[in-house]
């Protein structure tokens, strides 16, 4: 009887092939062997090919969603609101890389602080006299084309600080005898502050990006373990009983200097900080800092001791930007079931932009980010354009995006913890925003005023009838994020099984 053969009965190719009757045992031999071969390579395309189709069934039922918005909006913020829900194991593990970055935003804010008083001294050193108007600096500009409300155009120097006034009431008019100390100051400081340039290559690989604004340092996608860690060609050995506990901090000699001056200079940057010609200056908004740096200065005596390790809030309040897109994938359970999320969080300069476009075409949803405390700031790539207006111009361009017509879109406008502030402080949006005019300037009035024009760019703009979903948040309190974001997901989700049922 023949051993079975891999050829059928009825397939014209397997009678050609039919072995004839007089085949020799050796030749029968080698005939079965090449067709368990056969057998074999045949087996394993039908596996690959059937891993393949699971995995893109799979990939089809992952969740895609893009974090979108302006610079410092608060896009990496919401990650890190997301990281802590779905995996805070890995939030641990890189607490400790976080360090460097928090020192560079120290170090940066007290170059910032030194400088804008040196800009200052110039002055008292020109002794000038006139009126108290702010000029800005560099060619008139006529301000951002067509913009959305009717912002003022910037009063300040694109590094920040404000031009030069003329101001009778200079700010440090009557501090002359702070003035020596703030040169004391600034000459104890100063190894620490020229620590700056090495600590931006530290996180950024030494990688310089232009058109992005502030000159700052930007990140890609998995910096913490890269950067500090493989910069060091190690990471300390740990015993498996201890994975999932917070990461030993690493030596890296360049941070623990910058962590052995800082524990140094701590009375003399607390002195900084409280000194009265830099309250002045704040008070008056003559200095503006950014808002991480007055969370990190407040907090200086805890940072700058020598065991310092970055709290889950000094995370949140961190700053560094991103570059390009970076993905982090989450396992999210909805209903029992066990779905991927892809987070895509972008770098949101203007010179990074251009990046989100190959991401539109499969994203599901949306979250803008956008900041409604910065009524009175410009952005830093373009110092003419209030960043109220570009976050709209921004929304227009995407809420019209044809690619985008059928993502589900949720609305974030975030930092009202600021906004409330910056208001209670008595700080006016008409001053900077003619078409808010003499109404309230209190929060509830604030806020719908600029909701209102958010929605209305998504009504003139809003062929496929889509809801729009808007969120008043500050993404720094993780309580109230963390509520939010459950909400958006159960509604990102419904919205993803409607499409899904209709493909
Ligand atoms: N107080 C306060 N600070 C916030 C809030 N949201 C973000 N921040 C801070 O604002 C800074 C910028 O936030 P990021 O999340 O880095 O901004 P981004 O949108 O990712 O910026 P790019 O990466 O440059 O596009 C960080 O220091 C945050 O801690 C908020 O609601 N309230
Ligand atoms: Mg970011």
């Amino acid at each position: 009887m023949r051993t079975p053969s891999i050829y059928s009965q009825d397939d014209p190719l397997t009678e050609a092939l039919r072995p004839s009757e007089n085949e020799t045992e050796a030749q029968r031999r080698e005939r079965l062997q090449e067709e368990a071969e056969a057998r074999r390579v045949s087996d394993k395309i039908d596996e690959q090919l059937r891993l393949e189709k699971e995995m893109l069934r799979r990939s089809r039922g992952d969740v895609k969603l893009l974090l979108l918005g302006q610079a410092e909006s608060g896009k990496s913020t919401l990650q890190k609101q997301f990281q802590l829900m779905y995996k805070p194991h890995t939030l641990d593990q890189e607490r400790a890389s976080w360090r460097a970055v928090i020192y560079f935003n120290v170090v940066r804010s007290i170059k910032h602080i030194l400088s804008t008083l040196e800009s200052w001294d110039d002055y008292i050193d020109e002794n000038e006299s006139g009126p108290s108007r702010y000029v800005a600096t560099g060619s008139p500009s006529p301000g951002p084309s067509s913009p959305i409300i009717s912002p003022i155009v910037s009063p300040h120097t694109p590094n920040g600080s404000a031009s030069r006034s003329t101001s009778p009431f200079h700010p440090l008019a009557n501090a002359s005898s702070s003035k020596s100390s703030v040169a004391s100051l600034r000459r104890r400081l100063s190894p620490l502050v020229s620590a700056d340039s090495q600590l931006a290559d530290k996180l950024s690989g030494g990688v310089a990006v232009s058109g992005s604004g502030k000159g700052n340092v930007f990140v890609r996608s998995g910096w913490q373990a890269r950067t500090i860690e493989n910069a060091l060609g190690r990471r300390r050995a740990r015993p498996s009983a201890d994975f999932g506990k917070p990461e030993e901090p690493v030596q890296d000699p360049l941070i623990e200097e910058i962590a052995r001056m800082l524990e140094a200079s701590k009375e003399d940057i607390r002195e900084l900080w409280a000194h009265p010609t830099v309250r002045g200056l704040i008070a008056k908004r003559r200095m503006k800092l950014d808002e991480w740096a007055e969370f990190f200065l407040r907090h200086i005596p805890r940072i700058a001791s020598a065991d310092y390790i970055p709290t889950t809030d000094d995370i949140l309040h961190a700053r560094i930007q991103t570059m390009g897109v970076s993905e982090h994938v989450f396992e999210v359970n909805i209903h029992g079931k066990s779905v991927s999320w892809h987070l895509f969080d972008v770098g949101g300069a203007r010179g990074q932009r251009h990046t989100w476009v190959p991401y539109f075409d499969d994203a599901n949803a949306i979250i803008f980010v956008a900041p409604i405390s910065a009524f009175d700031q410009y952005l830093e790539e373009d110092p003419r354009t209030n960043r109220i207006d570009d976050s709209l111009q921004l929304f227009t361009q995407i809420c019209s995006n044809p690619l985008l017509k059928n993502v589900h879109l949720v609305l974030f406008l975030n930092k009202t913890d600021l906004l409330r502030a910056k208001l209670e402080s008595g700080l006016k949006v008409r001053k900077y925003i003619t078409s808010f005019g003499d109404r309230v300037n209190d929060y509830e009035t604030v806020v719908q005023y600029f909701r209102a024009h958010f929605l209305q760019v998504h009504r003139r703009n809003n062929e496929n009838r889509r809801v729009l979903y808007t969120h008043f948040t500050s993404v720094v309190d993780t309580k109230a994020t963390q509520r939010i974001i459950g909400n958006v997901r159960d509604s990102i989700f419904r919205g993803y099984l409607q499409s899904a049922a209709l493909v």
